[in-house]
């Protein structure tokens, strides 16, 4: 991992509960989506997040963004705290972090033209207003592979992987250096999706951009990601390059998660394919939060919470396992 001061975007500590509804007057119990997590995005990279349906994906990215508050730990973006920030400084920085969703038609208005939302983002920061603006759509609309023209279309004329574009270019338009992208080919035919997500690694290439790759899809993360952070119940299990978790998953959950996608089975690691359902994120398991569907825990798996630490001889490897020394 590169030091901390190289980060783009760093979290800290990274925790965020929700409240489970209660009584009138009770706040109901908290659960914690998020539990400590620490994680990087350098400059111009790409990082896969990853892990079952619930485990906190969703709600990291959000807290990478500031959309959604922290309980604790903390976000820096270039080594600003976004919590402590003056609001106009936040401000500010919000033109150079943006929000990619799975549902492009859900976040599009759909009485207003595509060129006028794509337009919005760079007259709320001041960037460009009328003719300047709309030369700026054109050149947005073109740059995701659609035509110029239909800037004065309205989201329902345009296809689902069309409007994925258009949630891109409207991405673009703050020109940022920092995108999260939650699942955003998930909703698309399995025929669009590889050219969105190749649009997404052109533009990265081509932008310098950094982007916090949501998915479920392991095939894509291989494909687009760098790095690769595998979580499982609000926790993360593992973090490394992409090339090489792909090449040699070491912890027992990534083994698991990649022995369930035939084509990424790895013959090398022993591993089971993930039994049973993901327990509840209000009622974890106690210690190693994966122990109950792990092939290999053992009695002290469940007393003590595995930290992420260095996996011995895999570089920039770190692993959040009490057998990471042991593992076949
Ligand atoms: N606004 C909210 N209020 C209460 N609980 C929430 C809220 N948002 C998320 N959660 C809970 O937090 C946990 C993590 O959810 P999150 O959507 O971040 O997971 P995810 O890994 O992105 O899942 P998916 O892949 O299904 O989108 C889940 O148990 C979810 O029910």
């Amino acid at each position: 991992m590169n030091a901390p001061q190289d980060a783009l975007v760093r979290g800290e500590g990274i925790t965020r509960a929700f409240h489970r509804r209660g009584g009138l007057f009770s706040r109901g119990t908290p659960m914690l989506a998020l539990r400590g997590i620490d994680i990087a995005v350098n400059r111009g990279e790409a990082v896969g997040v990853v892990g079952e349906s619930g485990c906190g994906k969703s709600t990291l990215g959000r807290v990478m963004l500031r959309l959604l508050p922290l309980t604790d730990g903390r976000v820096l973006f270039e080594g600003e705290d976004l919590a402590t920030l003056p609001a106009a400084r936040l401000r500010a920085l919000r033109r150079r972090m943006q929000l990619v969703f799975q549902d492009p038609y859900g976040s599009l208005d759909p009485r207003r033209t595509v060129g006028a939302q794509i337009a919005d983002g760079m007259v709320i920061h001041g960037l460009a207003t009328g003719t300047e603006a709309a030369d700026r759509v054109a050149a947005l609309l073109r740059q995701v592979g659609l035509d110029p023209d239909h800037a004065k279309r309205l989201p329902h004329e345009f296809s689902g992987g069309q409007r994925q574009r258009i949630a891109v270019a409207r991405a673009l338009s703050t020109q940022p250096d920092f995108i999260v992208a939650d699942e955003p080919v998930s909703a698309l035919d399995v025929s669009i999706q590889a050219q969105v997500v190749n649009l997404l690694a052109d533009l990265r290439a081509e932008l310098g951009l950094a982007l916090m790759f949501i998915s479920h899809d392991l095939h894509v993360v291989r494909h687009l990601c760098d790095r690769v952070v595998v979580m499982y119940l609000g926790r993360v299990m593992e973090e490394g390059s992409a090339a090489e978790i792909f090449r040699a998953p070491a912890h027992p959950y990534t083994r698991a998660l990649l022995a369930a996608t035939p084509s990424l089975r790895h013959r090398g690691a022993a591993a089971a394919p993930l039994a049973g359902e993901v327990p509840s994120i209000a009622r974890p398991p106690s210690g190693c939060v994966f122990r109950t569907r792990c092939a290999f825990a053992q009695p002290r798996c469940a007393e003590a919470v595995p930290t992420l630490e260095p996996l011995p001889g895999a570089g920039a490897r770190r692993i959040a396992c009490h057998r990471a020394a042991e593992l076949p």
